[in-house]
């Protein structure tokens, strides 16, 4: 088991899916969220999906979905879902139950004050994605390159399995695995050019720098 896996999120192409597959992602990521640059149409989703190997967990990453596109994108051949907005206990254990898969509950942080949400949703979700709080009126709750003081997880009793993202990239992802102990890191404006757009050298060089650790 290596000492730290990579989910690389985002993705909207054969050749950064592949680079993803190749340099050893444990997770790849696809955005149903029509405001984010990385939006994916199920379709698109179900193309991607078709080329990517079983043991790849494949995540859709969504904002307060309705069931109706979550039941299009499930239908793609996700493994888990990613909710990143502000759905609640309730509505998250809803999801998972309906759907049957891997849920992960994403929490935005700033504060220390900000990381007691996780333990609300146990027995909701499957795992807590830390992720950095965007800010009031962006555009988008995540994928904005954003990161937060990862020493506020000094000590933090986790509720939950979890993993670490936000402004995470090659050159900060062993430092940040330092300070939090993650076991899983999650990655998207770190691996690319401009928003939405992946690049298959920085993806490997992602990659590489979380084999070494
Ligand atoms: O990536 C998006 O466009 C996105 C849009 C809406 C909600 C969540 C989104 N991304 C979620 C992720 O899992 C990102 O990998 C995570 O926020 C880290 O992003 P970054 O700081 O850019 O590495």
């Amino acid at each position: 088991m290596p000492r730290l896996t990579a989910k690389i999120c985002g993705l909207s192409t054969a050749d950064t899916l592949a680079a993803a597959i190749k340099g050893g992602a444990s997770h790849v990521g696809f955005v149903f969220f029509p405001k984010s640059p990385r939006n994916l149409h199920p379709e698109q989703a179900a193309a991607l999906i078709a080329g990517a190997p079983d043991p790849v967990m494949k995540v859709g990453v969504f904002v307060d979905p309705d069931d109706a596109l979550l039941d299009r994108a499930v239908a793609t051949g996700l493994d888990a879902i990613q909710l990143h907005g502000a759905e609640p206990p309730e509505r998250v254990a809803a999801i998972r139950a309906r759907h049957g898969l891997e849920l992960w509950k994403a929490v935005p942080v700033r504060t220390r004050a900000d990381l007691a949400a996780a333990a609300s949703y146990r027995g909701a979700a499957d795992r807590i994605l830390y992720d950095a709080k965007t800010p009031k009126g962006a555009d988008l709750p995540g994928g904005m390159g954003l990161r937060f003081d990862w020493k506020l997880l000094d000590g933090f009793r986790h509720p939950l399995p979890w993993a670490l993202s936000g402004g995470l990239d090659a050159g900060n992802v062993a430092e940040a695995a330092g300070i939090t102990g993650a076991r899983l890191v999650d990655v998207s404006s770190g691996v690319e050019n401009a928003p939405g757009v992946k690049d298959v050298d920085k993806i490997a060089a992602f990659l590489q720098s979380v084999a070494r650790i």
